[in-house]
């Protein structure tokens, strides 16, 4: 199998969660399986969190062995901690708060009402990742990255026509000027993002699909960020009937 881009395509919303969800399950079963242990980049949004309580209702969930299973995010907004809107407060609402799993598992971002400034956050969150690098490597193992992608094409809190998007020196940057608020974000960086073995980004809904339509055409990262994502094994966009509606047929994969 190549590492094409590929679009698997699902009647509605529930049966997206429902279906990335049970890949998700199976595929970190095997991941287990063949490495022992597994790294997760989690995402926000819609969809994240859809994925996530998927995931908690179904009956297979305890097949997986959660101490063996590290969380990270791939950004958050710059919030206090357990604030409903930050990423990781939704991720533990959806799954991590009903699930076995070490705290030392879950590697969430710095808050607002922390000891850290947004700088010093990214820098620790950046020696976080670096403290649970392979050998030789400034960056952990990624297995797979769950992206959500907004209606402008910016996944994590990469931004059209912003900086952040073109950072490559960088594994976590302090973002100052998200034009979905709040304005104040961590996320990582499109090199990190890429290092992931297998991307799977989760779309729903007709207001995703000029992006996701652009993106495939081949517009600019700079643009429509997610055109730039693509991981080293797999890249694959999981989406709804109404978000696949400007993607060439030629594109979409015959079944799911
Ligand atoms: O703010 C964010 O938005 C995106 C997309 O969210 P959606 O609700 O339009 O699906 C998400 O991927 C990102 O993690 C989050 O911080």
């Amino acid at each position: 199998m190549t590492n094409e881009r590929r679009v698997l395509v699902h009647p509605d919303k529930q049966a997206l969660a429902g279906s990335v969800a049970a890949r998700f399950i199976t595929k970190t079963l095997d991941i287990l399986d063949d490495l022992g242990s597994a790294n997760i980049v989690l995402t926000g949004g819609s969809m994240g969190s859809g994925v996530l309580a998927a995931v908690n209702e179904s009956a297979a969930r305890d097949t997986l062995d959660w101490s063996r299973i590290h969380f990270w995010w791939g950004d958050e907004r710059w919030l206090p901690a357990g604030d409903a809107e930050r990423n990781d407060q939704q991720a533990f609402d959806a799954l991590l708060s009903h699930i076995d799993i070490p705290a030392g598992n879950i590697h969430q971002f710095p808050a607002s009402d922390g000891p850290l400034d947004l700088d010093q956050a990214a820098d620790s969150y950046a020696a976080e990742l670096a403290a649970h690098a392979e050998e030789g490597a400034e960056l952990p193992r990624l297995d797979i990255t769950f992206l959500g992608v907004g209606p402008d094409g910016h996944i994590a809190s990469l931004f059209p026509h912003r900086s952040g998007i073109q950072v490559n020196d960088r594994t976590v940057i302090a973002v100052r000027d998200s034009p979905k608020p709040p304005a104040e974000r961590l996320s990582l960086t499109r090199p990190v993002l890429n290092h992931s073995d297998r991307v799977w980004m989760v779309l729903a809904g007709s207001d995703k699909a000029p992006a996701l339509g652009l993106a495939l055409a081949g517009a600019s990262r700079d643009e429509v960020p997610v055109g730039g994502i693509k991981g080293r094994k797999r890249t694959v966009f999981f989406v709804d009937r109404d978000a696949a509606a400007e993607v060439p047929e030629a594109l979409i994969a015959p079944s799911y």
